[in-house]
């Protein structure tokens, strides 16, 4: 394994863990989107989108736009409409792990008023096979610190992707049928080898394990037929699980890592130094090179030795990406 060095931002507190995520997943939902132009980058109030994430009106009155010019010039305006169309049906795919994340994105994305979530598309990188009810779920945890609290009349509702609840005492039919949503969801597995996330969101515990791929279980990390897997036996947390696989992760277009706290800085510690140990995180590290980034407070960085840089929020106003 090659030594490749992720973006790693640092922060002396947890707040500003929260300010800096919530930001950059804004600011993939809006290249995603290449809505940069309509939203202020770091709006907190002022004119918000529809559901629909671009306003109904302001898609018509581009699309009339487009027609008087075109036919005062005698022109055909189809291909121009359409793109004006295809550019108003994007969304944006996203995978969310559980645990402190949930918080994190509570903290960051519910203040923000340029979240454009009825165009969002949201998977799970991994899920506990436990009721929704239960405080160990992940969709659960979800649903009650983000996804209840969405003012859906102003910014539109997300799609949520969730595991088929009636599935959880059999993991790998639960794991197969989550691979069939998401499926369906990129547009079927004979168009597309692996999905693509425009971003995947992923914790890592102390032990290492990422998404529900633990170290220890190399089978797991090594699957590269499945996007979706069973994981029994867990070691740490509800033991029954699935888990999007290693090359659904690398695949994505931004793959971003949150952690903090000091229980996390000796396993930060042998990602950062001691990519041959292969832990989960480090196989990422190498597998998209170039895509990940890493927002991680100060505890967990405690005597790790990496290039640590500073955040800057970005300014979507002029974004051409
Ligand atoms: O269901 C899971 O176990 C999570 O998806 C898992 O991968 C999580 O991201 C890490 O355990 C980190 O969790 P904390 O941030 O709470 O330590």
């Amino acid at each position: 394994m090659t030594t490749t060095v992720p973006k790693v931002f640092a922060f002396h507190e947890f707040a500003g863990v929260a300010e800096a995520v919530a930001d950059h997943v804004i600011h993939a939902q809006n290249s995603a989107l290449k809505k940069g132009r309509v939203s202020k980058s770091r709006q907190m109030s002022g004119t918000s989108l529809n559901g629909n994430g671009s306003t109904e009106s302001k898609t018509m009155e581009r699309v009339n736009s487009v027609r008087s010019n075109a036919s005062s010039r005698g022109g055909n305006e189809d291909g121009v409409i359409k793109k004006i169309k295809k550019e108003k049906e994007r969304r944006f795919k996203i995978a969310l792990s559980g645990g402190s994340l949930i918080q994190v994105l509570h903290e960051g994305l519910l203040k923000r008023d340029d979240v454009q979530w009825g165009k969002w598309d949201i998977y799970f990188a991994d899920e506990r096979l436990v009721p929704f009810s239960s405080s160990e779920s992940n969709y659960g945890l979800a649903k009650r610190e983000i996804f209840d609290l969405i003012n859906t009349e102003k910014h539109g509702t997300p799609r949520i992707y969730h595991i088929d609840e009636s599935l959880i005492n059999d993991p790998q039919e639960c794991a197969d049928n989550y691979e069939k949503i998401l499926i369906k969801g990129f547009a079927g597995r004979d168009s597309v080898k692996l999905p693509m996330f425009d971003l995947f969101l992923l914790g890592c515990a102390p032990d290492g394990h990422i998404a529900s791929l633990f170290p220890n279980f190399q089978e797991n990390l090594r699957e590269n037929l499945a996007w979706v897997i069973p994981v029994e036996s867990a070691p740490s947390g509800p033991s029954n699980r699935i888990s999007l696989t290693i090359p659904v992760i690398c695949h994505s277009h931004r793959v971003t890592f949150v952690v903090e706290g000091a229980t996390k800085a000796p396993v930060i510690k042998t990602i950062m130094e001691r990519p041959e140990k292969g832990l989960p995180s480090s196989i990422v590290n190498e597998g998209a090179a170039g895509r990940v980034s890493w927002f991680v407070d100060d505890d967990a960085l405690k005597d790790v030795f990496v290039t640590k840089k500073k955040y800057k929020f970005y300014d979507d106003d002029n974004l051409t990406e």
